[in-house]
C-alpha cells in the first residue's frame, strides 16, 4: 500500500482489539474520510466484513508475543508516515478465582504482557508517527489512550494480576505523557462495568449493577463518548478519565 500524499488529513487512528464490543464501536464511530481507522483483531469476528466494507483497515494481530507486536509496528510504519491516535483497547479479563484458571505464572505474564508490555512497545515504536501528525497539522496534538479499569484504585480479589497490569498501564500514561508532551497527549480511561459478557447469569448481573451509584451497565457508547472527549481536548494529558457511575461512593 502506498503511503498517503496528504498526511495530516489522512493520519489514521489505530485501535487494538477492535473486532468486537468497545473497540468495534469506537472504530465505527470514529472512522471518517479525513481520519480513517485501522483495527487490529485476534480472532475473526462476524463484524470484520462490516468494518472492511466501510473502508476500515483490519490487520490480523495476535499480540501475545513480542514478535507479533513488532511485526504489527513494522506493518504500520511501512504503510503510514503519521498517526492521529493510538487507542490501546486489547485486553483479557483473566481471573485467578476460576476453577479451571491457568497457572498464576501464566495469568500474571499474560496480563502484564497485553496490558503493559504491548502498549509500552507500541508507544515507543509508533510515537514518531504521532509526532509527525502534530507537526503536519500545526496546532493539534496527537493522542494515546490507554483503556484501564476502575479497579486500579482498589485492586481486586478475583482479578489480581489483571488489576496490577491495568495499574501498570496507568503508570505508563504518566511517564509517556511527560515524555511525549506537547505533541502527544497521553491519557487513561478507567471504566467500571460497561457491559456484561454473554455467559454472565442474572445473579451476577444484579450483583455487579449494585456496585455503582448509577446501577447501570451503560454499554460501549459510554466508552466511545470518553474517547471522543479526550480526542477533542487540547489540554488534558497525563490524566485518568473515570467512567464508573460513581462506584467509588457506592
Ligand atoms: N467491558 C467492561 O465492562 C469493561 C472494560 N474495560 C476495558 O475496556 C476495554 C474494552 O473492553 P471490552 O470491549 O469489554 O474488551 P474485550 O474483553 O471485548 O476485549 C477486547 C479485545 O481484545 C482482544 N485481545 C485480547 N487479548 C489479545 C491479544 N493477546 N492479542 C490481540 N488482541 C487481543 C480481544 O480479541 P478476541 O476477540 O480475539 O478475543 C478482544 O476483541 C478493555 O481494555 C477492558 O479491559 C474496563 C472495565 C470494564
Ligand atoms: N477485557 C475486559 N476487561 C474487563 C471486562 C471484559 O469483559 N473484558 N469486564 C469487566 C467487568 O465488566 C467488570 O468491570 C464488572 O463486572 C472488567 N474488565
Amino acid at each position: 500500500m502506498e503511503k498517503p500524499s496528504n498526511p495530516a488529513s489522512q493520519s489514521p487512528i489505530l485501535i487494538t482489539g477492535g473486532g468486537q464490543r468497545l473497540g468495534l464501536a469506537a472504530a465505527l464511530a470514529l472512522h471518517s474520510e479525513t481520519t480513517p481507522v485501522i483495527v487490529t483483531y485476534r480472532n475473526n469476528t462476524r463484524h470484520l466484513d462490516q468494518l472492511q466494507r466501510l473502508g476500515i483497515q483490519t490487520i490480523h494481530a495476535d499480540l501475545s508475543t513480542t514478535g507479533a507486536v513488532l511485526a504489527l509496528v513494522q506493518t504500520i510504519k511501512q504503510q503510514y508516515n503519521s498517526l492521529r491516535a493510538i487507542i490501546h483497547n486489547a485486553s483479557e479479563w483473566l481471573s485467578e478465582a476460576k476453577e479451571q484458571s491457568e497457572s498464576p505464572e501464566m495469568i500474571f505474564d499474560r496480563m502484564m504482557h497485553i496490558h503493559a508490555k504491548v502498549p509500552y512497545l507500541i508507544n515507543r515504536q509508533l510515537s514518531p508517527l504521532l509526532k509527525q501528525f502534530a507537526e503536519y497539522s500545526g496546532d493539534c496534538s496527537a493522542d494515546i489512550i490507554h483503556m484501564t479499569d476502575f479497579i486500579i484504585e482498589k485492586g481486586s480479589k478475583k482479578h489480581i494480576a489483571y488489576a496490577a497490569s491495568k495499574a501498570a498501564l496507568h503508570n505508563l500514561t504518566l511517564s509517556f505523557a511527560a515524555q511525549l508532551a506537547p505533541n502527544i497527549k497521553v491519557n487513561s480511561i478507567a471504566p467500571a462495568l460497561l457491559m456484561f459478557n454473554e455467559h454472565d447469569d442474572e445473579a451476577y448481573k444484579q450483583h455487579a449493577l449494585q456496585k455503582s451509584l448509577m446501577k447501570l451497565a451503560p454499554g460501549e457508547q459510554e466508552g466511545v463518548k470518553a474517547i471522543r472527549y479526550l480526542l477533542d481536548s487540547d489540554y488534558i494529558t497525563g490524566r485518568s478519565l473515570s467512567i464508573d457511575g460513581g462506584r467509588h461512593l457506592a
